[in-house]
C-alpha cells in the first residue's frame, strides 16, 4: 500500500494545499524531451534566471551562513526552476512526484558471455526485476503497468536490444498504452548512455529512465532534512554533466540534449553553492561528533543493505516512537543518533545509516560517503540482513565491501590503519522464514516481532564493553554518601546490594572505564 505520508510531505514543501494536490496532475507533466528542446530556445529566460541568481547571491551568501544559533541555513536556491529543467532534460524527472505513472520495467542481462561470469550467481535476473519493482514501489502513485526480463548479448549497443526485440517490445508497448495508459519506460541499468536513452525514446516515444534517475526520483522524496537535500542535489550533478558530455560524443546537439553556456553556468553556481552548504553541514556534524566524544557515550552503528530492517531493529531497542520503518527502498537517507540502554544500564547511541545498494553508479553513492562516516568510527557495527530476501547472502557481501572501501576511505587512503569497528551481524525478518539458516555466528531475530533481542543486546554489550576499555566492577561505598552520587552521574549502576557485613555500606556493581576510575580515586581515595 502507499503511503500518504510523503505526498502530504511533498505538498508541505510545494508549498499546496492538499486540495490542490489533485490541481498538480494536469498542471505539471512528466518532462519530456520536447520540454528539453523548448528551453534552449528560451535563451532570454536562463539569462533572465541568471540576473536574479547573481542579484540574489547576497542574500543567499547571507543565508547560507545560518543564524548565530549554527541552525541550518535558508536553502531556497535549491528551488530553482532554471536548473530544474535542466535536471528533467537529463534525468526525465521532474519535482512532480503526485502525478501517477504507470510504467513498464524492462530488466537486461546478459545471456552468455564472460561478464555475465561476474555477477554473483545468486543474483539471479529475476531477483535484480524484483529489486526493480520495489524501487518503482517506493514512489506514491507509480505503478508497475508490466515488469519483464529481457536477455541481451551485451549491454553496450547503442540501440540497447536487438531489431527482433525492438520489435516485440514495441507490440507490447501498444498493447499497454490501451490497457493500463503507459507513461514511461524504466530500463533497470545502472545508467544508460545518451544515445540509448535518446534511441529508445524515439523508438518507442515514452520517457525512458534508468536506475540512477529513478533511485535519484526516491531520493528527492525522502530527503527532508538540509544536508539529505543538499546530498541529494549534489547526486544529480555527476549524471546530468555525463548526459550531456555523452550527447556532444555522440553529435546529437540539433536533435538532443546539450547544455548552453548558460546551463553549464547553472550547473556549476549550482556545484559551488551546495559545496559551500555541504561543508558547513559537515563542520557541525564533526562538532556533534566531538561532543558525542566528549560525553563518552558508546556509539553503536547499524548498518545493511535498503529494507533490511535497520531503522526497526533501532526502534525495538530503543523502543522510540518517532522512528518510522518503512517498506520503500532508502526510507532513511539521515544518519541520525538515538539513545538506546544495555542490559548493564549502560547508555549507548544507536546510528542509523542509509541503506546499501548494488548496481548504484558510484557518483550516486558518493554524496552519502560522508554520512557514512560517522559509522566508521562507531565503536560497533550492527549488521543487519534480511533473511527472508533471495539474495540477501549477495546483499551481505555488498555491504562488507562497501564497508571496507569506506574504511579505506576514512583512513585516508592507508590500509594499515584502514580498520573497521568489531562488527555483529543480524539475520532479521526470521519470522518470514520457515528453515532458518544454522549459522551459529550470526543472530537470528525479528525487529517486528521482538524475537531474539536479549541476546543480541548481551553481545553488543559485550563487545561495547572490550571496544571502549570498560569493565564491570562490584564498589563498596558509604550508604547515601557522594561516592554513589558521583557513581551514579559518571558510570552505569547495574544494581545496588545491601552489604551484609557492613551495614552503613552499599555493594554497587557499576560499568566504568579506567578513565572515569582514576578520576574516582583521585576524587575519593
Ligand atoms: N516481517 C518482518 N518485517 C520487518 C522486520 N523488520 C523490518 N520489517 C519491515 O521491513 C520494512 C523495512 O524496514 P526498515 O526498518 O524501514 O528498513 P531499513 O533497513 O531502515 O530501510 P532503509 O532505511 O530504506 O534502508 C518495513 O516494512 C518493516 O516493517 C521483521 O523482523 N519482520
Ligand atoms: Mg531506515
Amino acid at each position: 500500500m502507499t503511503s500518504l505520508r510523503p505526498l502530504m510531505r511533498l505538498t508541505r514543501a510545494l508549498p499546496l494545499r492538499p486540495a490542490m494536490v489533485g490541481v498538480l496532475h494536469s498542471r505539471f507533466k512528466y518532462t519530456q524531451h520536447q520540454g528539453v528542446k523548448g528551453i534552449r530556445n528560451r535563451k532570454s529566460f536562463f539569462e533572465a534566471q541568471m540576473q536574479a541568481g547573481q542579484h540574489g547571491d547576497e542574500d543567499h551568501e547571507e543565508a547560507e551562513r545560518g543564524d548565530s544559533n549554527g541552525n541550518l541555513a535558508d536553502m531556497r536556491f535549491l528551488d530553482d526552476r532554471a536548473y530544474d529543467e535542466v535536471a528533467g532534460g537529463a534525468m526525465r524527472i521532474s519535482r512532480d512526484i503526485a502525478s501517477t505513472q504507470q510504467v513498464l520495467i524492462l530488466q537486461p542481462y546478459v545471456k552468455w558471455s564472460a561478464k555475465r561470469q561476474k555477477i554473483p550467481s545468486d543474483v539471479r535476473p529475476v531477483d535484480q526485476l524484483a529489486e526493480a519493482s520495489a524501487l518503482i514501489h517506493s514512489l506514491p502513485n507509480w505503478q508497475v503497468a508490466k515488469a519483464l526480463k529481457v536477455p541481451l548479448e551485451s549491454l553496450e549497443r547503442k540501440t540497447l536490444f536487438g531489431s527482433g526485440k525492438m520489435v516485440e517490445l514495441k507490440a507490447l508497448i501498444a498493447d499497454l498504452r490501451q490497457e493500463k495508459h503507459l507513461t514511461c519506460l524504466f530500463v533497470s541499468k545502472g545508467t544508460l548512455s545518451f544515445a540509448q536513452k535518446r534511441f529508445l525514446e524515439a523508438e518507442f516515444r515514452l520517457p525512458v529512465m534508468d536506475r540512477y534517475s529513478v533511485v535519484i526520483q526516491i531520493l528527492r522524496l525522502h530527503a527532508t532534512t538540509a544536508e539529505a537535500r543538499l546530498q541529494v542535489a549534489m547526486a544529480e550533478l555527476p549524471y546530468i554533466w555525463s548526459q550531456a558530455k555523452d550527447a556532444s560524443v555522440t553529435q546529437t546537439r540539433r536533435q538532443g540534449y546539450s547544455l548552453t553556456d548558460l546551463q553549464k553556468e547553472i550547473l556549476r553556481t549550482r556545484e559551488r553553492k551546495l559545496r559551500a552548504e555541504l561543508d558547513r553541514v559537515r563542520r557541525q556534524r564533526q562538532l556533534l561528533r566531538q561532543k558525542r566524544k566528549q560525553q563518552n557515550y558508546p556509539i553503536v552503528a547499524v548498518v545493511g543493505y535498503t529494507n533490511a530492517g535497520k531503522t526497526s531493529l533501532i526502534k525495538a531497542l530503543t523502543v522510540e516512537d518517532a522512528l518510522q520503518p518503512r517498506n520503500q527502498l532508502f526510507a532513511t537517507l539521515d544518519v541520525t543518533a538515538h539513545a538506546g540502554q544495555l542490559p548493564c544500564n549502560l547508555q549507548v547511541i544507536y546510528m542509523d545509516t542509509v541503506g546499501f545498494m548494488s548496481d548504484l553508479p558510484t557518483g550516486l553513492f558518493e554524496c552519502f560517503v560522508a554520512t557514512l562516516e560517522d559509522a566508521m568510527l562507531a565503536d560497533v557495527i550492527v549488521h543487519v540482513q534480511d533473511l527472508s530476501h533471495p539474495c540477501h547472502a549477495a546483499q551481505r557481501s555488498h555491504v562488507e565491501s562497501t564497508l571496507r572501501s569506506l574504511a579505506f576511505n576514512v583512513s585516508g587512503g592507508d590500509s594499515a590503519t584502514s580498520q573497521l569497528p568489531p562488527i555483529i551481524n543480524v539475520y532479521n525478518k526470521c519470522d518470514l522464514v520457515s528453515q532458518p539458516s544454522s549459522d551459529a555466528a550470526v543472530h537470528h531475530i525479528s525487529a517486528r516481532a521482538q524475537t531474539g533481542l536479549e541476546p543480541l543486546l548481551a553481545d553488543i554489550e559485550e563487545q561495547i564493553l572490550a571496544a571502549t576499555g570498560r569493565r564491570k566492577l562490584q564498589m563498596r561505598v558509604p550508604s547515601g554518601g557522594p561516592e554513589m552520587a558521583w557513581l551514579y552521574k559518571n558510570a552505569a549502576v547495574v544494581d545496588t546490594v545491601a552489604d551484609e557485613a557492613y551495614p552503613n555500606r552499599l555493594m554497587m556493581h557499576v560499568v566504568i572505564s579506567q578513565r572515569t576510575l582514576d578520576q574516582f580515586k583521585r576524587e575519593f581515595l
